[in-house]
């Protein structure tokens, strides 16, 4: 079974296609990471699979009545907005009391609720944000780099975070992230991303392939080799692929 996925999907921002021909699905309980090089249209993909952005070509299917929760890229708060990190969770539907301090517990910040959202730590905010979307009870999870502004183990108790509600709720997971220890370490399978899905497969085997040495190199070296990575390459021997 499939809980959402893109057929030759094609996405345009005026002249500019940005999106080209990607293919991909999710299936329950499943982590999967995109990575790519900044512009490369991670969020662009993960914004046309909610519906945000329309297809040029190709299209998205979703389980019918698919519950999706999503954690955008960034959300500027309002300094001068007073809003508590409970009231925050009750918007825009009414919540009980309790059922914001559960979520709030679940994520690991009982402590935030009633502390100003402008207020919060970056790490504190990220598991606001997850706190809310889980709300709706997601049988899908997608999140646009959460982990960023966060330090090292601020992103690794994140991840471990991710993990934990996957085994909790069921949730799949469809995330972005530049962080490769962690997607390596944390995902059932990668797609690397640049503008067309370049490559994919699971961690072991995308880690081992050709094309991924390529645009990721190894270790922290690899982090920074991805945001060089130029695209130049020919990908008709892709290995990695269908892995
Ligand atoms: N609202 C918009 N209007 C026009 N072009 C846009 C818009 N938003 C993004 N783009 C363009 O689409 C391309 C892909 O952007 P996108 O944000 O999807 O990339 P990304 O891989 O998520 O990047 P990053 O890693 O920097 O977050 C970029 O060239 C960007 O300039």
């Amino acid at each position: 079974m499939t809980l959402i996925a893109a057929h030759h999907l094609a996405v345009r921002r005026g002249r500019d296609e940005i999106l080209s021909d990607v293919s991909l699905s999710v299936a329950p309980r499943e982590i999967v990471t995109i990575v790519g090089p900044n512009g490369s249209g991670k969020s662009t993909l993960l914004r046309a699979l909610l519906g945000i952005l329309p297809a040029a070509a190709g299209r998205v299917s979703r389980k019918p009545g698919l519950r999706i929760g999503y954690v955008p890229q960034r959300l500027q708060v309002d300094g001068t907005l007073p809003l508590t990190a409970a009231r925050f969770l009750s918007l825009p539907r009414r919540r009980a009391p309790a059922e914001v301090a559960a979520a709030l517990e679940r994520v690991g910040v009982p402590e935030v609720a009633d502390r100003q959202l402008a207020d919060l730590s970056g790490g504190q905010f990220q598991r606001v944000l997850l706190a809310r979307a889980l709300l709706t009870e997601p049988e899908l999870l997608m999140l646009d780099e959460p982990t960023q502004g966060l330090d090292q183990p601020g992103e690794a108790a994140f991840y471990r975070l991710i993990e934990e509600v996957r085994s909790r709720t069921g949730a799949a997971i469809l995330m972005v992230s530049h962080d490769l220890h962690v997607v390596m370490a944390a995902s059932d399978r990668v797609i690397c991303l640049n503008r067309h899905v370049c490559c994919e497969g699971t961690p072991r085997v995308v880690s081992n392939a050709p094309e991924y040495r390529a645009l990721f190199g190894h270790g922290t070296q690899g982090a920074l080799a991805l945001y060089r990575h130029e695209h130049d390459h020919d990908h008709t021997h892709d290995q990695c692929h269908h892995a």
